[in-house]
């Protein structure tokens, strides 16, 4: 008899933004407690809606969580890692021009930080090797 495994849980595609200013500074901000990974800081962004792609969805939460409108985005990393009581597959973009000034609209508290200072936050345990390519990118 083969048993196959399979994993019962759905899989988050979030569209996540590191977004770099010209001096090299990065925007980090801080999730609500309430929320998953609540208290961590995190890059903004968020889960893409039905039918939405990862670029309307980084627009939309960027607009959304900050109230900037993105103009430039690459792609830096793709990240999936198992909480446990979910999936989450992050899809990591450069945003390095945007209009308008990032505050938190939501109500978060929202940063600028040398890519040194990111040690200093703690982050989801998925953002390890975004943390990773940041710094490998940049120095
Ligand atoms: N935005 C963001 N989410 C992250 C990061 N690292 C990480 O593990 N996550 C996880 C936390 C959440 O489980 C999921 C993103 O969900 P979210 O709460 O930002 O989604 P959202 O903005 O659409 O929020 P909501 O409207 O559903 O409340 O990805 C990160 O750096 N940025
Ligand atoms: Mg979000």
């Amino acid at each position: 008899m083969t048993v196959k495994i399979i994993n019962p849980l759905p899989k988050v595609h979030v569209a996540v933004g590191v977004i770099i200013d010209r001096d090299n500074r990065i925007l980090i901000s801080k999730r609500h407690n309430h929320l998953h990974m609540g208290g961590r800081w995190e890059f903004p962004g968020g889960k893409l809606d039905d039918e939405e792609d990862v670029q309307g969805a980084l627009a939309r939460e960027l607009l959304e969580e900050l109230s900037i409108e993105v103009r430039a985005s690459a792609p830096l990393i793709v990240v999936e890692h198992d909480y446990g009581e979910k999936v989450v597959l992050l899809d990591v973009w450069w945003v390095h021009d945007f209009a308008g000034e990032p505050h938190g609209a939501e109500g978060q508290e929202v940063r600028w930080v040398s890519v040194e200072e990111l040690g200093d936050y703690q982050f989801p345990d998925a953002n390890t090797p975004i943390v990773e390519a940041v710094r490998k990118a940049l120095s």
